[in-house]
């Protein structure tokens, strides 16, 4: 899901998409290889709700289907870029401008959230090509003397309803406030100055040591 405070090119502020990942070998055996997710258009999902048992004798083994419509509906064959190029780089623009954006995945484990915001070195996500996009236009205002940036990051992790700051990490849990000026904010946490992509992914890497819910950052590299 992405959201901006400007308008985008579909004149939008919150874009939903969906993202089906391929089946696993496991998941293929056990449907049968017939999937019970379709999409039909880039748009609209149909999901077969299968009867909880095979014997009602009302509907007998047929199943039921319901009907969904998203901004994008994703099929296991889009690649990491497609789905960048049409969800969060047209926020790019906006973010350069001083406009806040927001990108977040959401999903049941293994529903393929951190392959889609990471990805992998040969297959970089959604995170790892934003980074090296904003870097890149950033280091071309330099190159043009337009616009000077200051590029500040922080990582945190709500766990718990407790807010805790992974790059600064204490047995004190931060608060969340509202300033008048800056709108929410979690109060006293730790923001680093950066200047690469590589520089963010090697604080995420740090930052994930405290996290109560590890996920491997791999070996993923900004390229
Ligand atoms: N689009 C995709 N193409 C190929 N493989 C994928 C895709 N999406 C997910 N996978 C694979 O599916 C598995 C689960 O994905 P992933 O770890 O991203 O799930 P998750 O939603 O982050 O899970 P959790 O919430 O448990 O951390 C991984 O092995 C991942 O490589």
């Amino acid at each position: 899901m992405a959201q901006t405070d400007v308008d985008d090119a579909n004149d939008t502020k919150v874009l939903v998409a969906l993202r089906v990942r391929p089946l696993s070998h496991k998941e293929l055996e056990d449907c049968n290889g017939e999937a019970d997710v379709q999409i039909m258009d880039k748009r609209h999902v149909i999901v077969k709700i299968m009867p909880k048992s095979l014997d009602d004798p009302l509907r007998g083994n047929r199943h039921r289907e319901k009907r969904y419509t998203f901004d994008y509906a994703f099929d296991e064959h889009t690649d990491q870029a497609e789905i960048y190029n049409l969800t969060t780089r047209i926020l790019v623009d906006g973010v350069l401008e001083g406009f806040n954006a927001t990108v977040f995945a959401y999903g049941a484990t293994g529903a393929g959230k951190t392959y889609t915001m990471i990805g992998t070195p040969d297959s970089p996500g959604i995170m790892v090509l934003t980074l090296q996009d904003l870097f890149e236009r950033i280091s071309k205002s330099d190159e043009a003397n337009e616009f000077s940036f200051k590029v500040t990051f922080n990582y945190l992790e709500v766990y718990n309803e407790n807010i805790q700051d992974l790059l600064s990490p204490s047995s004190v849990y931060l608060d969340l406030r509202e300033d008048p000026v800056k709108g929410m904010c979690v109060a006293g946490i730790s923001d680093w100055e950066v200047s690469s992509a590589a520089d963010i992914l090697e604080l995420l890497r740090r930052g994930n040591r405290h996290r109560s819910q590890v996920t491997s950052l791999g070996s993923t590299t900004a390229g």
